[in-house]
């Protein structure tokens, strides 16, 4: 079922800063940013090639990760996201085995415009698992 990685996401307090170490000090090509009210963030990524860096920073007061950056003042990993190709049909069969799909449980359009779950770190070893449909 999953495909490839699609990216790896790490949850900062300053997008402005970590975009500058990430050029100054990586030479990473960085993407503009991606205000994204509907998932309580602004994004940018990194292309490497073979996938992507995704870096987000809280967007307005009941932002999805504000209590992330509250326990992680410095930032960190996020979460993952993995390729699937067909949401809907990975839905039924993480629910089917029990896996919690996190928000109302309904796909929602992510970054790249298609559509993205999320699945609760406590059912995947601590790790935030975001499923993007290719
Ligand atoms: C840009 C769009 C899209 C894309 O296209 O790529 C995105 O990536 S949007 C990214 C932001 N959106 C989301 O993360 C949506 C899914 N997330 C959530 O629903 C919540 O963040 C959460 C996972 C339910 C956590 O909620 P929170 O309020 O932070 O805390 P809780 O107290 O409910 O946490 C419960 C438990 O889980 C641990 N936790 C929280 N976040 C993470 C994480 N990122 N990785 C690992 N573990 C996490 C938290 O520490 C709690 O653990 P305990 O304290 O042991 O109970
Ligand atoms: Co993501």
């Amino acid at each position: 079922m999953i495909g490839r990685l699609n990216h790896v996401a790490i949850a900062v307090p300053d997008l402005a800063a970590a975009v500058k170490t990430y050029e100054a000090a990586l030479g990473a090509r960085v993407s503009a940013p991606q205000v994204l009210p509907e998932h309580g963030v602004t994004v940018v990524f990194i292309d490497l090639g073979n996938s992507k860096v995704e870096l987000l920073e809280p967007l307005g007061e009941n932002s999805t990760i504000a209590a992330f950056i509250e326990r992680n003042p410095t930032g960190g990993m996020h979460h993952i996201c993995y390729e699937v190709e067909d949401i809907a049909t990975a839905r039924e069969r993480l629910m089917a085995q029990g896996a919690r799909v996190l928000g109302d449980g309904n796909p929602k359009i992510g970054a790249h415009g298609k559509p993205v779950l999320f699945l609760h770190p406590k059912d995947f070893n601590g790790t935030l698992v975001e499923l993007e449909e290719v």
